[in-house]
């Protein structure tokens, strides 16, 4: 195997040889290459490549426009027994920024180095998972398998913006009513030790934008009743919620999932140094678990304003209260089909709330239940994070796993009510 430092792959990495890379792993860093990055994703892309797929897998792909220029895409088998409720095998097709300069490859070169580092905005989140899930389902379809199921893959837009033109709008569109879901697993994190994470619930984000307005003057006098002031206020109270984030060092038995938390992410106010400013505007990212009342979660952030001053006001610009769990009692025959599948394959699963968000609270909230799962053990957590890569032992491990999970997934037998 020779170095081949500016191959066609990307400069800087060390490159298989022709011919000896798993085709898996170079379908993954052909996806990778696809600049579905916000603001402007490149979906055309994403749906060419999907259907190049589908023609391989021969598949059917149909496709759904949500919202214009916002695409659905998805590829089904049909299973021996097609009135049964089916599995849907769910991803995003797009990625967030990066901030090219703080990456030591090409964010979207998909460099692989001599470790088997693959290099990419999206090699954990979540670009990974897709291609385990075509791979597995081209595995499974060459060896001549079938199962009860049916099996839906869909690729999902936007996830990465809130979801608004691609899950949220999906849900309510008579085409996912059509899929007649049972089951889905969407995308998890990756996970340090030898340990995978496996996710049935999540906190809900809530995006506040706190108003102060205030006295304006010259910024030579002693103003009274300053916008700035009532802001300091907030944080203050804030920066006492915090504290509950340090319950995460203190007591082994918490993660981030199970506390609430707050970063202040955004300020605005201001016009001139000498100007006292007649508002000032910050805005907080909350992650509230779904363990918490909501409603008296609100009456405080509510007395928090009124402390920093009667005219402050604080608006939502995202505000979820969707507190449903997915059953993971071995006695629910989905939990039962994943849990004993991974322990069967020797994987420690460690079962979590999710920190963020993902579609899997869309569905969730259609009374479905979904496992947020990405198979990535021995793995720093680096999703939106720069230098996010995967390693491709790691990748191809994923793809067993989902070989093994999609055939107990999809011959799940009836439930209770013969679906
Ligand atoms: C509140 S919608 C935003 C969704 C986003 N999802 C992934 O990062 C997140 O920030 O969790
Ligand atoms: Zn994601
Ligand atoms: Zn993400």
């Amino acid at each position: 195997m020779l170095p081949d430092k500016d191959g066609p792959n990307g400069g800087g990495g060390v490159q298989d040889g022709p011919g000896t890379e798993d085709p898996s792993v170079t379908l993954f860093r052909e996806y990778l290459r696809l600049k579905t990055v916000h603001p402007e994703p490149d979906y055309d892309a994403a749906l060419r490549f999907l259907e190049r797929i589908a023609e391989e897998l021969a598949l059917p792909l149909k496709k759904v426009e949500v919202c214009p220029g916002r695409v659905v895409a998805i590829i089904t088998w049909v299973g021996s027994r097609p009135e049964l409720k089916s599995v849907v095998l769910n991803s995003h097709t797009d990625v967030v920024p990066v901030y090219e300069e703080h990456w030591k490859h090409d964010p979207f070169a998909a460099v692989k180095d001599e470790h088997g580092n693959i290099y990419g905005r999206g090699s954990q989140d979540m670009k990974c998972v897709t291609i385990q899930y075509i791979e597995a389902i081209r595995r499974l379809k060459a060896a001549g398998k079938r199962f009860s199921r049916t099996i839906h893959l869909t690729f999902v837009p936007d996830e990465e913006v809130g979801g608004h033109k691609g899950m949220e709008t999906f849900v309510k569109h008579p085409e996912f009513q059509k899929l007649n879901i049972g089951f889905a697993l969407d995308e998890g994190l990756a996970n340090p030790t030898n340990a995978y994470t496996v996710f049935y619930g999540e906190k809900n984000p809530w995006w506040i934008t706190v108003r102060c307005p205030g006295s304006p003057g010259h910024g030579s006098r002693f103003v009274e009743n300053t916008a700035a002031e009532k802001l300091v206020i907030e944080l203050l109270n804030v920066k006492l919620h915090l504290c509950v984030i340090s319950r995460l060092n203190t007591n082994e038995c918490f993660t981030l999932g199970d506390v609430t938390t707050v970063n202040m992410t955004m300020v605005k106010g201001g016009v001139a140094y000498n100007v006292v400013p007649a508002e000032m505007d910050v805005s907080f990212d909350l992650r509230i678990p779904p363990t918490v009342n909501l409603q008296e979660f609100e009456e405080k952030i509510k007395a928090w304003c009124k402390e920093a001053g009667e005219d402050v006001t604080y608006d939502f610009a995202q505000k979820h209260m969707d507190q449903n769990f997915t059953s993971t009692e071995e006695s629910d025959p989905w939990w039962h089909a994943f849990s004993s599948t991974c322990k069967a394959m020797n994987m420690t699963l460690k079962k979590e709330i999710f920190p963020a968000a993902t579609d899997s609270r869309f569905i969730r909230e259609e009374g479905l239940p979904a496992i947020g799962f990405s198979p990535m053990n021995l793995t720093p957590i680096l999703l939106h994070d720069h230098n996010e890569y995967l390693n491709e032992q790691v990748f191809l491990r994923g793809i067993q796993v989902y070989e093994r999970l999609v055939p107990a997934l999809a011959s799940v037998p009836p439930l209770s009510g013969g679906e």
